[in-house]
């Protein structure tokens, strides 16, 4: 690691510091009306940074849905560019939401605009998909490990259209008979493992998304196995406005808990930029009280 602090340990401090609320920075039509906000580049920028101000100190992680700010094109980006940057000046942990894949060589390059130092598009991780097989985003798993960034994974997903893909069992493979939800978690998991001082550190770098709508165990992910070492980072959207309740956090994730991070969205911004900064200090603690 070249002394580079990783971000699985970063994400563990972020955890001690501010519990494992994220923010989502989902800058909807709707909430944009809502806030007194134009459905333009400078008012997705305006509602990124109240957001921003109201995160800051009460929740560590926010996770900006980078489509939000690309429907303005390039205006958009430039305005994500900002959002991005205020974030991580304000001690926050900033997951791009961009679900990124493709064949390893561009998939690189996806990961050279998000996690490579001093990109103008620079975030601490990325969701990133691996439905065209784990082998091609190992080059970018490698690249976030080098430079103490994360990835997260994209397993078993909220929406309910994704159940039959993602339970869909392999073949010709080493894990033939797993599921692709469970083949990910476990190669996620195996390459958390694998790194130098793996028993060391108390959180991996690299994570999966697993929705808190689903239920864990008919995607063939078993929630009471012993807990990976080091802990697996679980991306976790589906409270709050898809449904799923944070007081219900150990029991959906069973041996996974230790590695959930609560992300949310319209569930706190629909809450209002006067109402939002509560609204956080009010999750952070019921996330808080749920886990055992
Ligand atoms: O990767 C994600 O964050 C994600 C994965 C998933 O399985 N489901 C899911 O809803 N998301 C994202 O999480 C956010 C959920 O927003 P709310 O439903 O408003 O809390 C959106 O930005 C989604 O794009």
């Amino acid at each position: 690691m070249n002394g580079t602090v990783s971000f699985g340990e970063r994400l563990h401090g972020a955890f001690a510091a501010w519990g494992r609320l994220c923010v989502g920075i989902d800058p909807h039509a709707s909430l944009l009306d809502r806030w007194g906000l134009d459905d333009s580049a400078g008012g997705v920028r305006e509602f990124g940074l109240r957001v921003i101000d109201a995160a800051a100190g009460r929740a560590g992680i926010v996770k900006p849905q980078v489509a939000f700010f690309e429907r303005h094109g390039a205006a958009g980006y430039l305005a994500l560019e900002r959002v991005l940057a205020e974030a991580r000046d304000a001690g926050l942990i900033v997951i791009a939401d961009v679900k990124r894949g493709d064949i390893g060589t561009s998939v690189d390059a996806y990961g050279e605009a998000w996690l490579r130092p001093g990109s103008s598009l620079e975030s601490d991780a990325m969701t990133i998909s691996a439905f065209q097989g784990l082998g091609s985003i190992e080059s970018v798993m490698r690249r976030a490990d080098g430079a103490g960034k994360g990835l997260f994974v994209l397993a078993a997903t909220s929406n309910p259209e994704a159940a039959a893909i993602q339970r869909a069992v392999l073949q010709q493979s080493s894990r033939e008979g797993d599921t692709v939800a469970g083949a990910i978690c476990a190669g996620v998991a195996a390459w958390n493992a694998a790194r130098e001082d793996a028993t060391d550190r108390p959180m991996g770098s690299i994570g999966v998304v697993l929705g808190a709508t689903v239920d864990l165990g008919s995607t063939g992910i078993d929630t009471s196995a012993d807990p990976a070492v080091p802990t697996l980072p679980v991306l976790a959207p589906g409270f709050g406005h898809q449904g799923a309740d944070v007081r219900d956090l150990d029991a959906i994730y069973g041996s996974l808990a230790a590695g959930v991070i609560v992300s949310e969205s319209r569930s706190l911004l629909g809450e209002g930029p006067d109402g939002l900064a509560e609204a956080i200090v009010r999750r952070v603690d019921e996330i808080g009280a749920a886990r055992v």
